[in-house]
């Protein structure tokens, strides 16, 4: 997938044991989004970090990521103490998700990163264009207003097949979504340190 020098480099290696992640995904282009979900999951549970302090949530589309990547991280500093079981997207949106072995039930303690996972496919107007570059700078915001890493996982690509490749359903493909996971748990223990 990656050719030449281009790529992520090892991950180094961190202990993701006390980290609480959430990953924070659009339902728009499910067939992709799964994988990527998946993915980033599956990075997470190997870099130490438990099964119960990985809060999966879903939001219409790419355009609402960063309000609930927001309203969550805000949502999991005021209710640290008693983090209710559920949706901590409040009136969002739908919290059920596609994804298997999601969960929208939260361990206590604010977040130490925010996995934001979309699928922006290029069409034949500048709508595309509207929602990543409003989307990229939410996210940006988020992590420098609040302080805490929010992992850029918005594949903007210019058809399907990009698409699929970058999800990993394809035998030269690669899942970003692993890459995802991993800069979680590397950026979230620096937050810590
Ligand atoms: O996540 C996506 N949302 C998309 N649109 C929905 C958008 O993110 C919002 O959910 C919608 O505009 C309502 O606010 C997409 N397209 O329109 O092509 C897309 O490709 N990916």
């Amino acid at each position: 997938m990656f050719e030449g020098i281009k790529g992520p480099g090892d991950a180094p290696s961190v202990d993701g044991a006390a980290l609480r992640v959430a990953i924070v995904h659009a339902r728009w282009n499910t067939e992709l989004i799964t994988p990527l979900v998946e993915g980033a999951r599956k990075k997470l549970l190997e870099g130490g970090v438990k099964e119960s302090n990985i809060v999966i949530q879903s939001v219409p589309g790419s355009w609402e990521l960063p309000i609930a990547c927001q309203r969550l991280f805000a949502a999991s500093q005021v209710q640290a103490s008693s983090a209710p079981s559920g949706d901590l997207l409040g009136g969002l949106g739908r919290s059920s998700t596609p994804v298997p072995g999601s969960t929208s039930s939260a361990s206590a303690g604010p977040f130490d990163a925010i996995i934001a996972v979309g699928v922006l496919i290029k069409g034949d107007t500048v709508h595309f264009e509207h929602i990543a570059e409003s989307v990229s700078r939410g996210l940006m915001r988020i992590q420098l207003d609040f302080g805490v890493p929010v992992i850029f996982g918005l594949l903007t690509v210019l058809n399907e097949d990009q698409a699929k490749k970058r999800a990993g359903l394809t035998a030269d493909g690669h899942n970003h979504g692993e890459d995802w996971g991993n800069a979680a748990v590397e950026m979230g223990v620096k937050r810590k340190q």
